[in-house]
């Protein structure tokens, strides 16, 4: 049994779970303050929880559960450079690349404020010089389309984050990002470039990522190809990494290279360098306000009260529905179109980080951890998913984010969109039952006989729980901030189940084999020591290829 089952708090909380499946949450609002205790605004978000199978007693208990995990000490540790990530023993310090207020943080002895000020002054040094023309590709032509080369981490912050602000930019710059392996991506965005005009960013932490690497080769034999010497690399590579040393022997210079650290994780890293194409397609300025949204999030979280604190919410009302009521997935539904990509960003952030099935001593914990986390546009998600929201028999729990102010207001529209924000949360918590719809269908004039017939296929249980998100607007300060409430909810949670939110050790065995199978792809002699399905499978793959003659 893990220790923190033993928890009186935990104890309690099991206790509740009865009552919490029994009471309908409607019923939670005959507290007439209910709004008012269980919403609040933060950096122009307001946060509501209170449509949550949460009553008074078990929000305390939650909040008791938090303390005797020893919540804010081991808070106060990951802003202090402590080496939270016990398994690979490094700081987890993304909260310092962001660190407005410029206060020293330690780690090992070191203030690592002057080398990430310094990093950053190269960059906003760099994108005006893009931005400005005064950098030139190699035949002395405007930079006008960035294509960001990377995956994961070094991928999903800036694809979303250049999607969300998309309204914030000025046209000088074109963005483009490739990621995946599959050779479409990379030819369909080469495709519409001019060699002369194009800057690539490679962006990876570690610099040995396969995709990344491979897309690269692919760009520069692209590059290559045109009429360039293997000089205009210089002019049209930049890369951001924390290994120097493949950097330079991929041919990228160092005065090129912008660094980021091993306390910064993949999934953590948009504001770091791995940011370059957001500063680059919206200018620095706006890259700051972004910084300054999530430096202000760290703050709220790090100075206010437990029971008023925003990440705290969020993760109290994913631990209880998980963990305790067995609500296993989240849906994350933006009501936003430029948000589009968030439920795949926190995909990577949320279920890299706590997917994870041993305490950080190594011993199994019996308990759920990291919810599945899925999700689309909500108002396109209606017309696809939501019957299974609204009558499945599973009960997905799921954050809707909306905003006052649409980003690109059309006359008659954004009523309509939020229309259908409140109306789904609502109808979610109070559904309709048996006696409502007989009434709608009487009304409607139909026989009783189809009445009877109808009415347990047109029931909606209700009783799902949702949280809602409303922004004043998605500006960058906003959505740096929204970011940040998400990544502390995160560790709140990786806390409380005492898993290591961030390593990732289950990405490798499958790249492993993965660099294993490829020479038996290539040269088509399937080992035999596979199991007998993938040995089959490859064999199949290897033949149909021969027999099409495509065997490379
Ligand atoms: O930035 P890189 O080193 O290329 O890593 C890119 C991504 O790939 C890895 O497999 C991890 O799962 C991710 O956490 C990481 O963000």
């Amino acid at each position: 049994m893990s220790a923190v089952t033993q928890l009186p708090a935990w104890q309690a909380l099991q206790q509740r779970i009865e009552t919490a499946l029994e009471t309908p949450i409607l019923s939670l609002f005959d507290d007439p303050e209910r709004f008012d205790k269980y919403s609040l605004k933060v950096q122009n978000i307001l946060l509501d929880i209170s449509k949550n199978p949460i009553d008074d007693d078990t929000f305390q208990q939650l909040l008791e559960l938090a303390r005797q995990c020893d919540l804010e000490k081991r808070r106060d540790a990951m802003f202090n450079g402590e080496h939270i990530n016990v398994t690979e023993d490094r700081a987890v310090l993304h909260t310092a690349l962001r660190n407005r207020g410029h206060s020293p943080v330690y780690v090992d002895g070191e203030d690592v404020m002057p080398i990430i000020e310094h990093e950053l002054k190269r960059m906003r040094v760099f994108v005006n010089a893009v931005r400005k023309g005064r950098w030139r590709g190699h035949s002395g032509k405007r930079i006008t389309d960035v294509v960001n080369i990377g995956i994961g981490g070094s991928d999903l912050g800036p694809r979303m984050v250049t999607q969300a602000l998309k309204p914030y930019a000025d046209d000088q710059i074109n963005i483009h990002f490739v990621s995946n392996v599959d050779g479409m991506e990379i030819a369909n965005v080469l495709k519409g470039l001019n060699p002369e005009r194009v800057l690539f960013v490679v962006a990876s932490k570690t610099f040995t990522t396969s995709e990344t690497m491979t897309n690269a080769q692919t760009a520069r034999n692209w590059l290559m190809a045109s009429s360039f010497d293997s000089r205009a690399v210089a002019q049209h590579f930049v890369a951001v990494s924390s290994n120097a040393v493949a950097v330079k022997a991929f041919g990228i210079k160092l005065e090129n290279t912008f660094q980021m650290w091993d306390w910064v994780g993949g999934r953590f890293s948009l504001w770091s360098a791995i940011g370059l194409p957001i500063a680059l397609y919206l200018g620095f300025k706006q890259f700051e306000e972004l910084l300054q949204g999530a430096h202000d999030m760290d703050l709220h979280f790090r100075n206010e009260p437990l029971e008023r604190n925003a990440p705290m919410w969020l993760a109290l009302t994913t631990l209880w529905n998980s963990t305790f009521l067995g609500r296993h997935s989240q849906a994350i539904l933006p009501y936003d179109w430029p948000l589009k990509k968030f439920s795949a960003y926190l995909q990577q952030a949320e279920m890299e980080s706590n997917g994870k099935s041993v305490d950080r001593n190594g011993d199994i914990v019996p308990y759920t951890t990291g919810s599945i986390i899925w999700g689309q546009l909500g108002i396109d998600g209606q017309h696809a998913f939501y019957q299974y929201l609204h009558q499945g028999n599973t009960i997905v729990p799921a954050d809707f984010i909306g905003s006052v102010e649409s980003s690109t207001p059309v006359a008659g529209h954004h009523e309509k969109l939020m229309a259908n924000f409140f109306a789904q949360t609502e109808a979610l918590m109070c559904g309709i039952n048996a006696d409502d719809v007989r009434r709608d269908l009487t009304a409607k004039g139909m026989s009783s006989a189809n009445i009877e017939r109808l009415i347990p296929h047109k029931i909606h249980q209700g009783n799902r729980p949702t949280n809602s998100l409303i922004l004043d607007h998605l500006s960058p300060r906003t959505l740096g901030a929204l970011i940040a409430l998400y990544e502390h909810k995160i560790f709140i949670l990786g806390t409380i189940w005492d898993i290591c939110s961030f390593d990732q050790w289950g990405v490798e065995l499958g790249k492993t084999l993965a660099q294993n199978i490829l020479p038996e792809l290539q040269s088509g002699d399937v080992r035999d020591d596979h199991d007998d399905s993938t040995r089959n499978l490859m064999q199949y793959f290897v033949d149909q290829r021969k027999s099409i003659g495509n065997m490379e």
